[in-house]
Formats: structure tokens, C-alpha cells, sequence
């Protein structure tokens, strides 16, 4: 069956160099675009280790839960495959839509590993999960999410800080990110914001992005999808170009153009979860003529591989899937003999002790590097914050016109009720939704960072939260002070309690916003927010404790927001405060005394202590809600 492969010519259907010529310089079957012809393109990285990463009778089993069948579906998805990628190829996993190329690329990666049997070696050495060869590798999934709001030199600079910490020099590092932002072909957009980067940029930034740790193994998913022919060119360029430094450069692409399709070094077709195809693209149209499927003349042969793929031509695919199996048996014997002795072999037997020790930057210069980092983006995009804080002061102008002065009138009692309530329920609101809606957008890139290793989880959370706690506050102290002096509260010692109330109150509303972040997609987030703040809301204003149905008093009992409104209320109207203003007009003045309308709302002996445990513990207990959240996500996939 070797034969098979090696008896076979290179493409036939579509050869067509000479035209290709006047766009693009064919060299050693490299595809080098003319505006990529740099003498920055000679530069070498650093010399690392070669790593070949094999896989044998990998299998992935999805398991979904049917609603409508009420059971756990299972679904085979890859039926034990095999395969070989070696450095200093460029190997493509290739398949029509579905045939599973993401889930072997995930598998291979060690993206997923709930769902998949089988093995994965690197040099031979069984890989685990372990930091040690997670170390050799780097992933960009699809759709790779990047900080829009940095320019390619900050997000270079970032990325060099974290990723190769502070054992080597400053003058390196910068060396390392100019010399790799040249590589990869954006000298010119070195001051160009993320955002304004066209998709081919992106992607290739993406890759520069991993490229500053140096992994022998580099894995893409569709890194050319959605990118127009002379983007891909430039794509499949470059990683061919990162193969032959030495690299093992593993993607997944859909529809290559014929001359493209010849770049690869390695091809791996995929239908339906099995291996149809594994060997040189060059050789893929003989192979296929020894089972009569011949590729019709000036036919793309990725297209002609695609419609085999889907059973087109009268294939059976499980006799090309077997064929396959046999030949990769073969030449994986034949390996064998050859490699006996030679010195590559004994290297590979050293693969641990040989895994390269740079030293990412410790966790606390990580938390000052990601801080940094949110600030600089924060600033740049400073219509957000400021619309935040602007809504807070119209909000307090609103409210401070509509109860102007209903804090000092005993009459008015039941207006400033409502006003204390309003100022507690807009800030758990402004606290929770703002984070709630934007944090699951930050796990892609959280995902992505953190599975190449770039930073820890926690100096992560702790940059993103104390960006948020200061400016949350500063929103509502802004709040307090216009809205507080409008209404005529009183200013004495019950100002700061009533600060200290609404703030403990936005903050946990804030903590919980982080959790439903972090567990749900923004979808769910949108309304799972405010249901419950709602739901919390009721309980102490709407319902007094005597009124509330037994069952339901536990959630009274835990309700934060009922424990920070009442302290709202006790800080303006207990402590023996003293009557309160009737006016002379008056005939019956039913609440002069405050304690008499504390008393039929049901706020009587209140624990202020008791109620200031109860927030900042379901605060404390919502930060490492969804620290273990997003720990359990980041780690056992
Ligand atoms: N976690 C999962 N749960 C359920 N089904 C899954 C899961 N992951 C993959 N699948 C299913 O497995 C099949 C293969 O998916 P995969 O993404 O690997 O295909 P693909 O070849 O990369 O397709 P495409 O080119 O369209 O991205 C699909 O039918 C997909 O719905």
C-alpha cells in the first residue's frame, strides 16, 4: 500500500504555475507573496527542539442531552484515528464540514480531552496535561479573539512581558517583538489599533502573538477562513516558512486553492471521523487513481478531495479508510527500521529534560501586566466609562428633582422610601448587568490566553475586578452626592452609613454579575441578571418579613439586597433620630417620628452588623464562586 503512495506523480488536474508567477514567486514550493519580500525574513529564531507529534486510534465521543428523548445522546465522532505530523512540515487536516478536523485538532492540542481516547505522543513520550508539554505547544482556535482596544506593538509588548517573563532582558524582548511583528509582515501597523487591523492582520497577529514563546508545535484552526486569496497566500506563506524553521505546523483549512493545496507538506483527510488520506498533497491524485477515482482535467484537487470525501465518484469511503490504515501501519514499520540508529532518535529519547525554561513573569508582575493592560484599553475606549458615569448623574439629577427634599418632611416619608429603594435598586443594576453582559465576552480571550499559557487565572480575575470595583464605586459615590444633598437626607454621621450601605450593596450585586458571567452565555446572562435582581429586590421593600410566606423566608433571610436597603433606611431614619418636619398645615401628622414608620415597615431590630456580614460574605462567596467557575472551564475540558 506504500506503493500506492509513492508510485503517484505530482497534481495533475490543475497545474498552473506560469500564470501564478506574475503574482507570487514560486520558490521550493514556497508561495511567497511579493510584499512579503523583506530582509527582515531572515531572521532565525532561537533554536529549539524538534518535536514530532504522533496520535494513535484516537477516538471522540460527544454526549448531548436530548430534551425531547429525556437521555444523554451519544455520538461517535472520530472513529479511531491515526496519524503522524512531523516538525518541519506544514501538515493540513482536511475534510468537508462536520467530517470532525476541529475535534482532532482540539484532541491534538489537548484543548479537549473530556469525550477522547487514545494516545498523543510528542518524540514518542505519552503527553499529558502537564505544564511540561503543554510548554512545546501553542493553539489559535477560529475565531481568536484579540484585545481590540491595544495597538500591535502594545499587544506585542504585553504578550512578551507575560509570556517570557523577566529572565530574559528588556532589550531581547524587544528584539523578539520587532523581529516577529517584521516576520509576520506588519512592520507597517506597528501603531495600528486591533481593531482597525484587516482580517488577514488579525490572524497573523494572532499567530505573532504565540510565536514570542517560541512552541516547537503550532496548531490553527481554519487560520485562513473568511480571509480573501492574496490574505491566504500570505497565511499559508508564512506557517509554511514557520515549518521549515523546524516547527511542526498543525491546521485545519476548508477549501485551499489548487496552489496552495500544493504548499502542504503533509496532508490529513478526514470524512466522516475517518482518516481517508495521509501523506504528501503531491501525492493524493495517484493515490486515488489506484482506486479508479480520477480527477476530471483543470479540477482544483482540494475540491476534487472534498467531493470524495462526501461519497461523490462512487467511492466507498471505508475502503479508502482502510487502505489508509494499511499503508500508515506500513510506513510507520518501515520508520521504525530506519530510525534505529539514528541520532534523531536518541534525542527523542531526551524530550523531557530538554523542554527550553524560559520563565513566565511571576503572578504578581502578571496581575501589574494585565492591569496595566485593562487600563491602557479602558482609557482608549473612555466613551464606555464615561456613558456609565454620565448615566449615574442624570439618574441623580432625575431623582433629586422628582423627591427634592422629601428627606427632612414627615409627610413625605413614603416618597423617600421609594427614593431610598430607587437608589438601591439602580445601583445592584448598574453593579451587576455591567459586568454581567461583558464578561462572557472576555472568555474567549481569557480561553485562549490561558490555555497557551500566558497568565494564571487569578492575577487574571484580580486585574479585571479591580478595574471595575473603583469606577463602579466611583459611579454611585457620584450618585450619592447629588442625589443625597437634592433630597435633603440628613448630614450628619447617617451620610456615611448610607454610603457605605449602597456601596456594599453594588458591589455584591457587582460579584454576583461575575458569577452569571462566568457560568452563562450572554444570552441567559441578559435575563438571568435581572430576574434576579428583581426576585432579591422584593423581599424587605414590597414585603415586609411578617408578610412573606414561611417558605419563603430563607430568601428573605439571605436576600444582600434587603440587608443593604434596610441598612439604607435604619441609616436615615433609626438611630432615635429626631422628628422628623410637619408642616404647620398639617392637622395629623401619622409619621413625625420615624421610628413609628420603621415599626410598621417591619424595620425593627435590625443587626446593622449582622447585616454588613451577610453582604460582604455572599460578596466574598461570589468571588470564588467564580473563581472556581472559571477555573473548572479553563481546566477540565
Ligand atoms: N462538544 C460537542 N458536542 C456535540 N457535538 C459535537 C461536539 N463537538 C463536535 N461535535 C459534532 O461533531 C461533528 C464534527 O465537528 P467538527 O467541528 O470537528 O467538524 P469540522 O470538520 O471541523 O467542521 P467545520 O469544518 O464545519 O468546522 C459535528 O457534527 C459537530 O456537530
Amino acid at each position: 500500500m506504500t506503493e500506492k503512495l509513492n508510485n503517484t506523480g505530482s497534481l495533475q488536474c490543475c497545474q498552473s504555475s506560469d500564470s501564478l508567477k506574475s503574482n507570487v514567486l514560486v520558490n521550493n514550493n514556497i508561495i511567497m507573496p511579493e510584499n512579503l519580500k523583506n530582509p527582515h525574513y531572515e531572521y532565525v529564531f532561537p533554536k529549539r527542539q524538534k518535536v514530532d507529534l504522533a496520535f494513535q486510534n484516537v477516538t471522540f465521543t460527544s454526549n448531548t442531552w436530548s430534551i425531547t428523548k429525556m437521555k444523554k445522546e451519544t455520538k461517535e465522532i472520530l472513529h479511531g484515528v491515526s496519524g503522524k505530523f512531523k516538525s518541519g512540515e506544514l501538515s493540513v487536516i482536511m475534510g468537508p464540514s462536520g467530517a470532525g478536523k476541529s475535534s482532532l485538532l482540539n484532541i491534538l492540542a489537548g484543548f479537549i480531552t473530556k469525550g477522547s481516547t487514545g494516545n498523543v505522543t510528542l518524540n514518542g513520550v505519552v503527553r499529558d496535561q502537564s505544564q511540561k508539554f503543554r510548554k512545546l505547544s501553542a493553539y489559535i482556535p477560529q475565531d481568536e479573539e484579540l484585545r481590540m482596544g491595544l495597538t500591535v506593538m502594545e499587544a506585542m509588548t504585553f504578550a512578551a512581558n507575560l509570556k517570557l517573563g523577566y529572565s530574559v532582558s528588556r532589550q531581547y524582548k524587544m528584539q523578539q517583538v520587532v523581529e516577529i511583528v517584521a516576520l509576520l509582515g506588519l512592520s507597517q501597523s506597528h501603531h495600528t489599533l486591533t481593531s482597525r487591523l484587516s482580517g488577514g492582520q488579525r490572524k497573523r497577529l494572532a499567530v505573532a502573538l504565540e510565536l514570542l514563546s517560541n512552541p516547537p508545535i503550532l496548531f490553527l484552526d481554519e487560520p485562513t477562513t473568511g480571509l480573501d486569496s492574496s490574505s491566504c497566500s500570505h497565511c499559508i506563506y508564512l506557517f509554511k516558512k514557520l515549518a521549515q524553521e523546524g516547527r511542526t505546523i498543525i491546521c485545519t483549512i476548508h477549501q485551499p486553492s489548487a496552489l496552495m493545496f500544493e504548499t502542504f507538506d503533509k496532508l490529513y483527510a478526514l470524512a466522516d471521523g475517518k482518516c481517508i488520506y495521509d501523506g504528501p498533497s503531491l501525492k493524493l491524485l495517484g493515490y486515488l487513481n489506484n482506486f479508479n477515482i480520477k480527477c476530471p482535467p483543470y479540477h482544483n484537487p482540494a475540491d476534487f478531495l472534498m467531493e470524495v470525501a462526501i461519497g461523490e465518484h462512487n467511492v466507498d469511503l471505508n475502503v479508502l479508510a482502510e487502505a489508509t490504515k494499511e499503508s500508515q501501519m506500513e510506513a510507520e514499520t518501515l520508520e521504525k527500521k530506519e530510525k534505529h540508529c539514528s541520532l534523531e532518535h536518541q534525542d527523542l529519547m531526551n524530550l523531557k529534560s530538554d523542554i527550553p525554561s524560559i520563565s513566565p513573569a511571576p503572578v504578581i508582575m502578571q496581575f501589574l501586566l494585565l492591569y496595566k493592560r485593562n487600563m491602557v484599553e479602558t482609557k482608549r475606549n473612555w466613551l464606555y466609562p464615561f456613558n456609565r458615569l454620565l448615566a449615574h448623574i442624570t439618574i441623580a439629577l432625575i431623582f433629586g428633582y422628582l423627591y427634592r427634599g422629601v428627606g427632612a418632611n414627615a409627610n413625605q416619608i413614603l416618597a423617600n422610601y421609594v427614593y431610598l429603594y430607587g437608589t438601591m435598586l439602580l445601583n445592584v443594576y448598574t453593579g451587576k448587568m455591567s459586568v454581567t453582559l461583558s464578561f462572557p465576552l472576555e472568555m474567549r480571550i481569557l480561553t485562549r490566553e490561558h490555555f497557551n499559557r500566558w497568565y494564571k487565572l487569578s492575577p487574571y480575575l484580580l486585574s479585571v475586578i479591580l478595574i471595575e470595583i473603583p469606577f463602579q464605586v466611583l459611579c454611585t459615590w457620584t450618585y450619592i452626592v447629588i442625589s443625597y444633598s437634592l433630597t435633603s437626607q440628613p448630614l450628619d454621621f447617617r451620610a456615611y452609613l448610607f454610603v457605605l450601605f449602597v456601596t456594599i450593596g453594588t458591589l455584591c450585586a457587582q460579584s454576583m454579575g461575575y458569577f452569571i458571567g462566568a457560568t452563562t452565555t450572554t444570552k441567559i446572562a441578559v435575563f438571568i441578571g435581572p430576574v434576579l435582581a428583581c426576585c432579591f429586590s422584593i423581599f424587605g421593600f414590597c414585603l415586609r418579613r411578617m408578610d412573606t410566606p414561611p417558605m419563603f423566608r430563607w430568601l428573605f433571610t439571605i436576600s444582600y439586597f434587603r440587608a443593604a436597603f434596610h441598612g439604607v433606611v435604619v441609616a436615615v431614619y433609626g438611630f432615635n433620630r429626631k422628628d422628623l418636619f410637619c408642616s404647620e398645615n398639617e392637622i395629623y401628622c401619622h409619621y413625625e417620628d420615624p421610628a413609628k414608620f420603621l415599626k410598621e415597615m417591619d424595620i425593627v431590630n435590625i443587626d446593622l452588623v449582622s447585616n454588613i456580614t451577610l453582604v460582604v460574605f455572599i460578596w466574598i462567596l461570589m468571588h470564588t464562586a467564580t473563581y472556581l467557575t472559571l477555573w473548572l472551564k479553563l481546566n477540565k475540558r
